[in-house]
């Protein structure tokens, strides 16, 4: 049988062949040309699934470093994994091309079904990051704009003195719920209560639920996304029910804190925030309302437990390198005294202690992964081709422990801060512990501001130790738990007043407010 075609639609059939072959040559000459970054040899249809560590990914991506070179790459059913294992390479990529590099992965059952997407940290590139970027930048986006928190920031850094002297043996339970005050305090201008607070108790649960919710290999549905589809009462269907259950508990972490500053507002009683400054700046959109309340969500899940770690691994400093802490109360003795204690205002005069918080953020890596960028495009960096879709992850850990950068790597030695003739100054820690171009941490200066403020107080009035149990010194061990915030496993140590001056410093009325 002949079938007459019109010519027309010859000449369309033509022209899609070309243009398929032509998008196949050029598919061709991009592989052919650019390789995938090199990495481990995987196995058919699963990849690399089998090298993947389970635990402290951070160690192995840099023996991949070593091996493969500061770009390399793996694929996990299908899923590129780009791991970059110097300041330089990150750099190149994730600051300088940062309108590739700004994505995120959808996670489907933390982002998706739980509803985490709409925080900060997992919003997808687009309108919405940009005007949630925008708010931040506005209300903690530089030093000078984070000086109105800083009497909240000293204020319960003060009440953390007074619980770590009743209670020294808490030290990591005390950490956790400053650093929830100090968040609450300016997200919501709302003020944590002694015990069982109620925000606290409801973040706490959101933030762990969050943890279990985005597990690496926790949900079958994050591999197969197409299960999200599933309904509540099909067999099996469990994911679903913690889902929902989970998703309400953060709707209540989002909602609950807004409508109180929404109450106190109405009342003329509302503590300056950055939620009441911006309810009171306009009569706001619904959208503009949405975009505030996640804001505000997302700064609450991107300080509670970051600044627990850094503050946690001072401590677990101080404990292992007295001479350290020696040097540092020095220093605070003599440019502040002892009828004070120390402030924001004194922070320019402290060059040592200053130093000791940049060996904070270098020797203990909070988030030794950052979190994965996502490319939104196909892209050849470095002779390498870096297709759309491909996790790009930055090997923090790596590079504030790269020793032809940081001399002695794992040591904690602030002196590496302070220029001297012939030795210059080691790079500042800061730079890329807190992540990389459009996606760079927004909480830095109020990271920085918490670790300094605890650094300099507890400093100032105590005295950090080795526990002595039975006659026995117990010695601390550096080690840290895996997970994207990863904090020092729990370790014991002493934490006695400096001096009876020191007592009434933290006891002192003034202060109990
Ligand atoms: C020791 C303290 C902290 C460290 C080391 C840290 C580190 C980081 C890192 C590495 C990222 C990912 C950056 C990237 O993708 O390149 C990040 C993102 C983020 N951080 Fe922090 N952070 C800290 C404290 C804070 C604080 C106090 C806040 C809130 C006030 C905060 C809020 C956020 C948010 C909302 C994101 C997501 C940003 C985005 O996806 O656009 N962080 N942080």
């Amino acid at each position: 049988m002949v079938v007459n075609l019109h010519p027309c639609i010859l000449a369309l059939d033509l022209s899609l062949v070309i243009l398929g072959l032509y998008i196949l040559r050029r598919l061709f000459l991009a592989r052919g040309r650019a390789p995938l970054p090199p990495g481990p040899k995987g196995i058919p249809l699963v990849g690399n699934i089998l090298d993947m560590p389970s635990e402290k990914e951070w160690l192995t991506f840099a023996q991949w470093g070593e091996i493969w070179g500061d770009i390399c790459s793996v694929t996990v059913l299908g899923q590129h994994l780009i791991i970059l294992n110097s300041a330089k390479v990150a750099i190149e990529m994730l600051d300088k091309k940062s309108s590739i590099y700004s994505d995120r992965p959808v996670l489907q059952m933390g982002g998706e079904l739980v509803g985490w997407k709409n925080t900060l940290a997992l919003l997808p590139y687009g309108d919405r990051f940009r005007r949630y970027r925008r708010l931040f930048h506005n209300l903690i986006g530089s030093n000078a704009i984070m000086k109105q928190y800083l009497p909240a920031e000293e204020h319960e850094t003060r009440r953390f003195l007074r619980r770590v002297l009743a209670k020294p043996e808490d030290l990591s339970s005390h950490i956790r719920w400053t650093a929830g005050a100090i968040i609450l305090r300016i997200s919501y201008g709302y003020e944590v209560k002694e015990n069982n607070d109620p925000f606290v108790e409801l973040a706490d649960k959101a933030t762990e639920q969050f943890s279990l919710a985005t597990a690496p290999g926790g949900f079958l549905v994050d591999v197969i996304p197409v299960l999200r589809h599933v309904p509540l009462w099909f067999p099996g269907a469990d994911f679903q029910r913690k889902a929902r259950s989970w998703a309400s508990t953060l709707v209540d972490m989002v909602e609950l804190p807004h409508n109180y500053v929404k109450q106190q507002l109405a009342a003329g009683t509302a503590l300056l925030s950055f939620s009441s400054s911006l309810l009171e700046s306009k009569q706001l959109t619904s959208e503009e309302e949405f975009d505030l309340k996640w804001s505000a969500a997302s700064l609450y899940s991107g300080a509670a437990d970051t600044t627990v770690s850094a503050i946690y691994a001072f401590f677990l400093a101080m404990t292992l390198y007295p001479t350290v802490a020696k040097r540092a109360q020095e220093e605070l003795d003599s440019v502040v005294g002892n009828d004070r204690l120390p402030g924001f205002e004194d922070r320019d005069e402290l060059p040592y202690l200053n130093a000791l918080v940049k060996e904070v953020f270098r020797w203990n890596s909070v988030a030794p992964l950052a979190v994965p960028h996502r490319a939104m495009q196909d892209d050849i960096h470095d002779g390498y081709f870096i297709p759309k879709g491909s996790l790009v992850i930055p090997n923090v850990w790596k590079l504030t422990h790269d020793a032809k950068v940081y001399e002695d790597p794992f040591a904690f030695n602030p002196d590496r801060f302070i220029d001297r003739e012939g030795k210059p100054a080691e790079p500042d820690p800061r730079d890329v512990c807190f992540g990389f171009g459009r996606r760079r941490c927004p909480g830095l200066h109020l990271a920085d501001a918490s670790v300094f403020i605890s650094c300099a107080m507890a400093l100032a009035v105590f005295d950090i130790s080795k526990c002595v149990e039975n006659g026995r010194v117990i010695e601390p061990i550096h080690d840290n738990t895996t997970g994207t915030i990863s904090h020092p496993k729990p370790f014991k140590c002493t934490i006695k007043p400096r001096s009876e001056k020191a007592v009434s410093l933290i006891q002192s009325e003034e202060f109990s407010r």
